[in-house]
């Protein structure tokens, strides 16, 4: 079995696989798509990244290919449809990005609740720490209301850690019900809640699904969290309900166009940015090639695990 992995990612989890598959690493950061292109057709199953798209071409490209295991929960990034219809199956790994995800959304939250970053660079500009009773006030987490947009995996584990701060926690998702919390509308859940956190999947309907309408409708005290996708928000509408101070602020692990964002955001204290770094810790990218591993082998021994398409 030859596996091409298309990422540099820690090669822990590669230890002690079986003597007749034959793994191929890139031997920098990723394979570009032209080398993609042209080593693929050789490849029985490829390990694909979250970020990189898998398209037709490339798909077409994997004569043999039989799997497409992704490193990460988010597969917006391959043609499932297309991977189906070759007859190829696509697999996620949404145990081993679950809590490092939910533990970065409650920190961006708690980062711009309380302006840490903000303060943090102003104290480096400033030289000086300027503490003073009606400076750098932000607002805090106990009693006020988070409304989780997309209650699944990893809005559970939000919901979990959020209740451990004292939070009321409500959500809307699109078809499922979850016992335990109340479930409202879009609207309600804008205009009731003090923090918003995004955690939908990308998909058609969820593509801009927090627009200039909705943002509207928030509190201007609240503040929005996006750890899910970029495109999920229209960010140049929230860039200038931002700018003009409509709601309190954001923190964006996500942008509609990485690596590029809206230039107006880079100039506004009220928005806290990070490089999509959800499952940016060592033990999560551990975790995550365990998980794209096991989903090989369960692939190959016929019980394939984690099917998303
Ligand atoms: N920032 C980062 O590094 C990371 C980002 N993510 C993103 O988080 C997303 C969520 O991951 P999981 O919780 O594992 O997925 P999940 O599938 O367990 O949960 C998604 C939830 O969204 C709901 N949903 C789907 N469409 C909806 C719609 N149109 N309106 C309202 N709700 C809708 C579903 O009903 C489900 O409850 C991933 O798809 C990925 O894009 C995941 C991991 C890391
Ligand atoms: O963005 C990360 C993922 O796992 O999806």
């Amino acid at each position: 079995m030859k596996l091409l992995v298309t990422y540099n990612i820690p090669r822990e989890p590669f230890q002690n696989l079986p003597a007749d598959w034959e793994i191929t690493f890139p031997e920098k950061e990723e394979f570009s798509k032209t080398e993609l292109l042209r080593i693929l057709p050789d490849y029985d199953i490829m390990l694909a990244i979250f970020h990189a798209p898998i398209d037709r071409e490339i798909i077409d490209a994997g004569k043999k290919l039989k799997l497409i295991s992704n490193y990460g929960v988010g597969y917006n990034n391959i043609d499932i449809t297309y991977a189906r219809e070759k007859g190829i199956a696509v697999t996620n790994t949404p145990k081993a990005v679950n809590s490092p995800t939910a533990e970065l959304a409650l920190a961006l939250m708690l980062s711009a609740a309380r302006r840490i970053t903000e303060c943090n660079q102003r104290i480096r500009i400033e030289k000086e720490s300027m503490w003073g009773t009606m400076r750098n006030l932000g607002f805090g987490l106990e009693g006020k209301t988070l409304g989780i947009i997309g209650l699944g995996n990893i809005g559970k584990n939000v919901a979990r850690k959020a209740e451990a701060f004292g939070m009321n926690i409500i959500y809307y998702n699109h078809h499922t019900e979850v016992p335990g919390y109340r479930r409202v509308e879009l609207d309600t859940l804008l205009r009731e809640s003090d923090f918003v956190t995004l955690h939908t999947p990308l998909t058609p309907a969820t593509r801009h699904l927090i627009g200039q309408r909705e943002l509207s409708l928030m509190k201007p005290t609240a503040i929005l969290v996006n750890t899910a996708r970029g495109a999920v928000v229209d960010e140049q509408a929230l860039a200038e309900v931002l700018k003009k101070r409509q709601i309190a602020g954001a923190a964006l692990d996500v942008f509609e166009d990485e690596p590029h964002i809206t230039e107006t955001l880079y100039a506004l204290e009220n928005v806290v940015l990070t490089p999509h770094i959800g499952t940016g810790t060592i033990d999560a990218r551990i975790a995550m090639g365990r998980e794209a591993l096991e989903n090989i082998r369960h692939f190959l021994a016929g019980n394939p695990t984690n099917v998303v398409n």
